[in-house]
């Protein structure tokens, strides 16, 4: 079954988990636009009285052009529920985020969330994380000193560029580095040690966050839940 099918059905599923009157959380990527839109119709259908917080321009663009009320996380004191999709995801609910550089609001948005359900194709579900380079949103001032040092401690570091050669720039202006690590196996002293670079901005390993994982596979969608 084509990926994109089961990005989809996992999508479609997972609205149904929101409920009337809700503050909701958007994430991000390719597996969220089908969300939204899935979303948009139950709004539409319903008259559901939502406040929805996007975690980047892309997803706010996409929610107000569909008529979903959309706020700053500035503007809510909390949020019941965020859907959002992941790069990879282990059996202990280790994810990693960022493959759309929206890594950081998305963090922000879901560590401020009572809930959080992802969203993704059966691909993404794997026995060890890495396999997806992990992305590093740093400012872009001294950030190739940040790259060398990650580069010595063999993290594999490349930086994001666009086809034609431009740093990509996340929601926020800043740069990101992928690390090519092929497994992580020790996600939470990996984490740790991103965090106490200066210079980085955020990462994307989003440890001990997702509730739960819905899951589009050809023989249908699977709901996994946290232990
Ligand atoms: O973390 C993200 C963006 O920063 C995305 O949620 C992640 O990259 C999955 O994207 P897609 O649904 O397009 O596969």
């Amino acid at each position: 079954m084509d990926k994109n099918a089961m990005k989809k059905m996992a999508a479609e599923r997972s609205v149904d988990f929101v409920e009337d009157n809700m503050i909701l959380g958007l994430g991000t990527g390719s597996t969220v636009v089908y969300m939204v839109e899935a979303l948009a119709k139950r709004v539409q259908a319903e008259h559901l009285n939502l406040t929805c917080v996007c975690t980047s321009i892309r997803t706010e663009e996409q929610a107000k052009s569909l008529g979903i009320p959309v706020k700053a996380l500035n503007d809510v004191d909390h949020i019941d529920l965020t859907i959002d999709g992941a790069d990879e995801v282990d059996a202990n609910f280790q994810g990693i985020k960022g493959g759309g550089a929206a890594h950081l609001f998305e963090k922000l948005v879901a560590t401020t969330s009572t809930r959080n359900i992802w969203i993704v194709d059966q691909e993404k579900v794997v026995d060890t994380i890495g396999r997806f380079p992990l992305p590093v949103e740093v400012i872009p001032f001294g950030s190739q000193q940040v790259f060398n040092k990650m580069a010595k401690e063999g993290l594999n570091p490349e930086f994001r560029m666009t086809a034609d050669g431009q740093h990509v720039l996340t929601d926020s202006k800043n740069y990101v580095i992928d690390l090519h690590l092929n497994q992580v196996q020790h996600p939470h002293l990996l984490a740790s040690w991103l965090s106490e670079q200066v210079g980085v901005v955020e990462h994307g390993l989003f440890l001990d966050i997702v509730d739960q994982v819905v899951v589009g596979a050809p023989d249908g969608v699977k709901i996994l839940t946290a232990k």
